[in-house]
């Protein structure tokens, strides 16, 4: 493969975000590891997607799942060695995989280094300085900034801890053992970009840079999308663009359409090449429960013009809670009543569940959304495992219940490891619905009719099919909010993709006025639909039901 080549590779790609720990153990002492994830790069080539985001694999004490970084430059000795690494992404590289990895740039660790150092406070015993020192966020009172809101409400009651050592209280917006960096502090951005050009050293394909809104502190404001971080994150970019042209740098920023799309940046000045879809997330599922999508076209209506080389990140879940930061008071409250009956399923604020269990194991809930998901503008990110409908398990803590181990097949450890479950790292899901034994690869693998050959498939018929990555949008009016339509055209292509997010079968009147005189066309299986007229064009539809089309 050319690396980091064409320059817009990021548009086409479908993403998957895994955790090195949880995806294979290559020596059996149950820590999944990256010689484990090297052996499953066939499965995921086979399956389909183009692009791995892994989660965070650097030294750490793992107090948030690797988001607490104790060494920017390293490997987690868990998950193997530098070489080990290396090996990884040159397997990956030869079979026309990229990967991206986590950079969490707005904290480390309280064991890094870093901070270890700036606790002896802002002049070393011998009179001198501590540089270090300011490399973190420090108060004497720790009641400034009172307008930044608390992130992990179920567990901080304050982002200023005191430190003892220090005397001084430090700011954190995350676990109060996530202390800040102090973005004022011009060597930390010269930290933050070395820690970048070291992986992209390596070869690395790009980052998906964490908590992005939160990098500097303003005493008057809710210290979120400042002017001084989107000028921090566009010299990352510059840098990027420079030094490493064609790498792709994707921000996390849990944010409003308006908010977040400033995280593209400009065409003369630009920031990041892709954004999450944040907003339109809870509405897929919201959709579905009240059987209604105006939410849906509301929300993506509302999504400002992008510039030519921005890209969104389109995912149904991921390796946090279901967030639901980006809803009204209401509709969290009818997200939280439709989908967390059981208490131990929210979090922050959020529901952490995967996906198959948020959608009662039902395949033609799992198939709409992610047909929707497939079809929507953007590049969609596919989690670990929901290929194959997992589940999840409430009984671990904070949002580890959605990090299982893969379940590979039915022997020992689901064939994570070979070690003993109740050595794994997180015990694989056993239960009878859920559980290794029932669901896995192998099993799905031998089975055509198998939710991961389905997905096997609508990723080959969207690759088959540009308009899915770089069509415009337009949603086609219907007289039936159950039923969502909207048109993807790309030069001579357009597609029409129709989908009934009702519990019952429906019937939904088009206005394909444009199109009169075209023929939908089923794109599995190309059966003809009857032509578009000058009159309504109505369509049955069964529940849960979609249809992918192209208009001849
Ligand atoms: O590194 C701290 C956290 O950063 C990311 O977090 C975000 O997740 C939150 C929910 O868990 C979300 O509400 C917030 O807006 C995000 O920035 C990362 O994905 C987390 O795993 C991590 O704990
Ligand atoms: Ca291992």
């Amino acid at each position: 493969m050319t690396q980091h080549t064409p320059p817009q590779w990021y548009k086409s790609a479908v993403f998957y975000e895994l955790s090195v720990r949880t995806f294979a153990d290559g020596n059996g002492d149950g820590k999944g590891d990256f010689p484990g994830l090297t052996g499953k790069l066939d499965y995921l080539r086979t399956l389909g997607v183009d692009c791995l985001w892994l989660l965070p694999f650097y030294p750490s004490p793992l107090r948030d799942d690797g988001y607490d970084v104790a060494d920017y430059t390293g490997i987690h000795p868990d998950l193997g060695t530098i070489e080990d690494f290396q090996f990884f992404l040159a397997e990956a590289h030869s079979r026309g995989l990229r990967v991206i990895a986590d950079l969490v740039t707005n904290h480390t660790s309280s064991e890094h280094p870093w901070f270890q150092a700036a606790r002896r406070g802002p002049t070393l015993p011998d009179g001198s300085p501590n540089e270090y020192h300011d490399y973190y966020v420090w108060s004497d009172t720790g009641t400034e900034y009172p307008g930044a809101r608390i992130i992990f409400t179920d567990t901080e009651t304050s982002n200023w801890t005191r430190d003892e050592v220090c005397g001084r209280y430090y700011w954190h917006r995350f676990f109060s053992h996530q202390p800040d960096l102090n973005f004022d502090n011009p060597k930390v951005i010269e930290e933050i970009l070395d820690a970048a050009r070291f992986w992209l050293n390596t070869g690395l394909d790009g980052f998906r840079v964490d908590a992005v809104p939160y990098l500097v502190e303003r005493e008057g404001t809710n210290c979120e999308n400042l002017p001084e971080t989107h000028e921090i994150l566009k010299k990352m970019r510059r840098m990027v663009d420079t030094e490493y042209p064609g790498r792709l740098l994707l921000a996390e920023a849990n944010q409003w359409p308006e908010d977040v799309a400033e995280y593209f940046g400009t065409e003369a000045d630009p920031e990041f090449h892709m954004c999450f879809n944040f907003p339109v997330m809870p509405r897929l599922y919201m959709s579905l429960k009240k059987e209604d999508t105006t939410s849906i076209r509301e929300i993506m209506g509302r999504l400002p013009e992008i510039p030519s080389f921005g890209q969104w990140a389109t995912f149904l879940r991921n390796h946090d809670e279901l967030t639901l930061e980006m809803v009204d008071d209401d509709e969290r409250a009818f997200m939280y009543a439709a989908y967390s009956p059981d208490t131990r399923m929210r979090i922050n604020v959020g529901i952490r569940r995967r996906l198959a269990p948020l959608l009662n194991n039902e395949r033609r809930r799992i198939e709409l959304l992610n047909s929707v998901l497939l079809a929507l503008p953007g590049s969609p990110i596919l989690y670990y495992g929901d290929e194959i409908g997992m589940g999840d398990d409430l009984g671990l803590a904070d949002r580890n219940g959605v990090r299982t181990p893969m379940q590979w097949n039915a022997g020992i450890s689901g064939g994570f490891s070979t070690a003993w479950p109740s050595d794994c790292f997180f015990p694989p899901i056993s239960d009878p619905v859920y559980g290794y034994q029932r669901v896995n690869v192998q099993a799905q693998e031998r089975d055509p009719g198998s939710l991961l050959q389905w997905t096997s498939r609508q990723l080959e018929a969207r690759r088959q099919h540009p308009a899915f990555a770089h069509g415009d949008l337009k949603f086609v009016e219907t007289n039936n909010t159950s039923v969502l339509a909207f048109t993807r055209t790309h030069e001579n292509e357009v597609l029409l993709i129709v989908c009934n997010f009702a519990a019952n079968a429906q019937a939904a009147t088009l206005d394909l006025g444009e199109y009169v005189g075209r023929t939908p066309v089923t794109l599995s299986g190309a059966s003809p639909f009857p032509p578009v007229t000058e009159g309504p064009y109505t369509l049955m539809m069964g529940r849960h039901e979609y249809y992918w089309l192209r208009l001849n």
